[in-house]
């Protein structure tokens, strides 16, 4: 028998998404998005930094008392002054970071190994002794030296940590590297469940969290949009419905609504989602090109990976430089006016003009002029 693989989504929006450079998410919004993504079954939500001060620790209480189904957890650095911060708080659920590559150990912390070693006891046992689920974030991983890695995790497992979070900070990684490199961990510590949290600086983001599914990891960091520090995180929508296509594993997360969460996001954060976004964007079920609207209005499975309705798009035949006729039968059905085939032939080679002239598609009011004759003006 197959084993069923089961992963968490753990979202980090409200963290790794808020500190992308210049977005400030206000506390009603912090309250939209966490409830939005709670209703969709996400079951982790990172939900802030309580050492960043009052104003912050307020709007994670807010979070808090709203009493979502998913866990709401919080970044800390690994000093106790920042774990009672979120104790304060009222969460139940602590990410205890460390930088663990040697680059950032020592040109960054300034410290030494064996100074990450202790800190990483001293940290956990505190937030342990305080009854806290502890995931043990590891910062910039995917550079760390992999038998100090495998030191740390035993460590990390030794004082109870629940799980290692393995960071490609950098976004450095290329999905097979990816693949080794967890794969080795799960191999060498495997009570400890390992979380993956992928930058998007080379466009790999999507693709690395997933190598880290097969390598072993049980739980994927995500933003909504792929927002985040730099190029960004793996995108939830993205991640979400490429283990379901692609891998064939559903994380159970009601993926209607993922538009809905993606406008949501996009207009907290000031960053408008582009409309060629994978899985969100507002054009990615467009067809205007010939062979793909006739291909698609005999069986959408022939152009499309998935339904739209199944992220909360819809589908549309656009009118436009590439059509055919049958595209341009459909463009002018869904006006109310029914042409044949044959006076679709006859209006392509205007509309095709028409198209080259405006640079772009025909909206319902060209088609309706080009049929009765009229000409298309630029200003129109
Ligand atoms: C990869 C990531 O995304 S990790 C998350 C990072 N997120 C943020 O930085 C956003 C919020 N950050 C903040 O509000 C502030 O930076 C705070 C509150 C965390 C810290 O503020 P400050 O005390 O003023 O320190 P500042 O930001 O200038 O420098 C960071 C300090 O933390 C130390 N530090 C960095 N990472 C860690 C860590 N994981 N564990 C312990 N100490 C750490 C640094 O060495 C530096 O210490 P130093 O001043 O002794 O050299
Ligand atoms: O250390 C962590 O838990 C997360 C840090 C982070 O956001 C990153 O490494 O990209």
């Amino acid at each position: 028998m197959v084993e069923e693989v089961k992963v968490r989504i753990g979202d980090t929006t409200l963290r790794d998404g808020e500190q992308t450079a210049g977005v400030v998410f206000s506390a009603r919004e912090k309250i939209a998005i966490a409830r939005h993504l709670d209703a969709m079954g996400v079951h982790e939500l990172e939900c802030g930094i309580p050492a960043m001060g009052e104003e912050e620790r307020a709007s994670i209480r807010a979070l808090v008392d709203l009493g979502l189904s998913a866990r709401l957890i919080t970044w800390n650095r690994a000093v106790i002054p920042d774990i009672e911060a979120s104790l304060a708080c009222g969460v139940e659920a602590v990410d205890i970071s460390l930088s663990v590559s040697d680059i950032m150990i020592e040109h960054k912390i300034n410290k030494t190994r064996e100074w990450v070693k202790e800190q990483l006891k001293r940290a956990l046992d505190f937030a342990k002794a305080k009854g806290l689920y502890v995931c043990v974030g590891g910062e910039d991983a995917s550079r760390a030296d992999g038998d100090f890695l495998i030191e740390l995790l035993s460590i990390a497992r030794a004082h109870g940590a629940d799980r290692f979070r393995f960071c490609d900070t950098l976004g450095v990684l290329e999905p097979f590297g990816m693949y080794e490199k967890v794969a080795r961990l799960t191999a060498a510590v495997p009570e400890l469940e390992i979380e993956v949290h992928t930058h998007n600086d080379l466009g790999l983001a999507t693709a690395n969290a997933l190598a880290g599914v097969r390598g072993g990891a049980r739980c994927i960091s995500t933003t909504v949009n792929g927002l985040g520090e730099r190029a960004g995180n793996a995108a939830l929508e993205e991640v979400v419905m490429a283990l379901k296509v692609a891998c064939g594993i559903d994380v159970g997360i009601d993926t209607r609504r993922f538009r809905g969460v993606s406008r949501l996001v996009g207009r907290a954060s000031n960053r408008e989602v582009p409309a060629w976004k994978a899985v969100v964007g507002e054009k990615v079920f467009a067809h205007e090109s010939g062979l793909h609207a006739d291909g698609v209005l005999k069986d959408p499975r022939n152009y499309e990976v998935f339904a739209p309705e199944e992220v909360g798009l819809t589908r549309h035949i656009v009118a436009g430089k590439h059509s055919g006729t049958n595209g341009i039968v459909e463009s002018y059905r869904q006006i109310g006016i029914p042409i044949s085939r044959e006076e679709a032939q006859e209006l392509m080679e205007k509309v095709r003009s028409t198209a080259q002239r405006i640079k772009g598609p025909l909206a319902p009011r060209d088609l309706l002029k080009l049929h009765e004759g009229r000409a298309v003006s630029l200003a129109a």
